[in-house]
């Protein structure tokens, strides 16, 4: 996660300035020396980070500031301005529309991550409704169908391809003909790559444009080039006219900062960012969560989006917990929602300040504890699933058998009884606190101002009625339930660490919302889902609160 680093620096290089005292022209200055070294470090090109120095200076004019100006937030605003600016291609890439075919040509550089992102595209269509499928034209790489071939099969993609055949003009013209014929409305083209830019590569790229006429293609540039990513863009343009860009392996590599900078400059749409060897490591790009996202603020609407492409289990979790219910299948249903989500890492990172709250929790390590939580859950009975867990203080001797039947200890399943309690504990709250709202009675102060706030944000969301099917306000559901104990970060949350925090927030839930047609957002895991994660945090510590 070295991109990760550079938001790190960004972020406290702001951090310093607004929790220092005074904010004056000397503190102001080492800010920006600090964001600029940042930058170049990640090999951001020193003309656009003298740009955007020059902005933030002049954004900025301390000496003509008046008194009631804030300072703090202006220098917060404008820095997360200027970066999204350093990010912005402002072009709009080409959009599939459903119902025709849609051929997506994929160019680039060998070993780049075409394969790769191909099937992750094409994953990404299929779980959004449209009928998906791969062509692998590249016959000059000995297993590239294979890989291909391997990949699409795990991800249950139509895929066309030849062992016998090397002419990959033909390979592609057949396979996209085969495919329109099928009515597919994603026809997606690999081509090969080269360890440079050759010259048979480009005859080759254009050769296969002419031949299959594709609506987009897409470069894909590995991150790792840095600044350089332009030079190599525009050889690539000056051959097959691309529309659009994909940058691969932007977790391993601190230049990936520099490459999308540059990419941007040249006004070339980047579609999606690369960010894991994993199906999933597959995010939408746009400048604006991307930077949020960088700074620690989370992209609430890429998770809301990320979910809802995923099938989650709704199941009646939220029915139960606005009833004050937490049953133990509730929490293997949730667990198993998370598990679906991809790594953990991904996940708390579009969640505002849970990065930074689940430290050294490694993915490894969290997903082997999230299995084995639900390989217990696994070995009990259809019974004692759907109970509260009193059954096992009644009968100890059942957790002997469940850890038994589980390949696990006996402490681990006290572990996960200590941690469905705790969730079960949290329901009943919600569940009283929900009781006595609709009955008109009264609350303890902090909880029914919480609540109400909740109940507001929920009826603006026409989610009026209740929970099911609405997004609860995140940072007030998560304080009032009292698991996470306020998010930092989370606008109104009780940390306050992250200098952006609060920020840009208010704007980003209702741009998201009016993504999803102001309705509810079936398919959110809802707070089911979030206690689950806050529980996270304690997992890789102590064993506090034992039976
Ligand atoms: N960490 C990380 N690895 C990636 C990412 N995208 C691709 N890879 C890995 O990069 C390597 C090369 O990816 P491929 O998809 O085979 O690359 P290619 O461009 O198709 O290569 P050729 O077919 O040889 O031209 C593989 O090991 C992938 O798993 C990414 O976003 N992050």
């Amino acid at each position: 996660m070295v991109l990760a680093d550079l938001g790190k620096r960004l972020t406290s290089a702001v951090s310093n300035l607004t929790h220092s005292n005074v904010v004056d022209e000397k503190a102001f200055d080492a800010m920006i020396k600090e964001i600029c070294s940042a930058l170049i470090e990640s090999d951001v090109n020193v003309k656009l980070v003298a740009n955007l120095r020059k902005s933030i200076k002049s954004a900025v004019n301390l000496k003509e500031l008046g008194p009631g100006v804030n300072r703090k937030r202006l220098i917060q605003k404008t820095v997360f301005d200027e970066l999204v600016k350093l990010v912005d291609p402002h072009n709009e890439p080409f959009k599939p529309k459903k119902g025709r075919t849609n051929v997506i040509m994929f160019v680039g550089l060998q070993g780049s991550g075409k394969t790769t992102s191909c099937t992750k595209l094409a994953r990404y269509y299929q779980a959004r409704g449209f009928k998906a499928c791969l062509v692998c034209a590249d016959t000059f790489r000995a297993g590239a169908f294979d890989q291909l071939k391997q990949n699409a099969t795990k991800a249950k993609i139509p895929y066309y391809g030849s062992y016998t055949e090397t002419d990959p003009v033909k390979v592609s013209r057949d396979g996209v003909e085969k495919f329109k014929k099928e009515r597919f409305d994603i026809i997606i083209v690999d081509t090969s790559g080269r360890h440079q830019q050759e010259k048979e590569l480009f005859a080759e790229m254009m050769q296969i444009q002419q031949a299959v006429k594709p609506d987009q293609t897409i470069m894909v540039l590995d991150a790792s080039i840095g600044q350089a990513a332009e030079a190599q863009s525009k050889a690539f343009k000056e051959s097959a006219d691309f529309g659009a860009i994909i940058i691969t392996k932007t977790d391993g590599h601190a230049a990936g900062g520099g490459a999308i900078s540059a990419v941007a400059a040249t006004r070339t749409p980047i579609v999606f960012i690369g960010t894991g060897e994993h199906m999933l490591d597959f995010e939408r790009f746009a400048p604006q969560p991307f930077i949020s996202k960088l700074l620690g603020m989370g992209d609430l609407g890429g998770l809301v989006e990320h979910v809802q492409s995923l099938k989650l289990d709704q199941k009646d979790t939220m029915k139960h917990i606005q009833e004050g219910i937490f049953t133990v299948r509730d929490l293997r249903d949730q667990l198993g929602n998370i598990m679906k989500m991809g790594p953990l890492s991904k996940m708390a990172g579009m969640i505002p300040g849970l990065s930074q709250m689940m430290g050294e929790v490694g993915d490894e390590e969290g997903t082997m504890k999230l299995k084995r939580m639900i390989y217990i859950m696994d070995s009990m009975t259809e019974k004692e699933l759907d109970s509260d867990a009193k059954c096992f203080v009644d009968q100890p001797t059942r957790m002997t058998r469940v850890a038994r039947g589980s390949g696990t200890s006996v402490r681990e399943v006290e572990d996960v009884l200590t941690q469905h309690r705790m969730m079960a504990q949290m329901a009943k709250k919600v569940g009283k606190n929900m009781a006595n709202l609709q009955k008109g009675g009264g609350l303890a102060g902090q909880n029914k101002q919480q609540l109400a706030a909740m109940q507001k944000r929920l009826q603006s969301m026409g989610g009026a009625g209740g929970m099911p099917g609405g997004m609860p306000d995140m940072g007030a559901m998560m304080k009032m339930l009292g698991g996470a104990g306020g998010l930092p970060g989370m606008p109104g949350g009780a940390g306050g660490a992250n200098p952006f925090a609060g920020m840009d927030m208010g704007a980003m839930m209702k741009q998201m919302m009016g993504a999803m047609g102001g309705g509810g957002m079936p398919g959110m895991p809802g707070m089911g889902g979030m206690p689950g994660m806050g529980g996270m945090g304690g997992m890789g510590g102590g064993r506090g609160g034992r039976r």
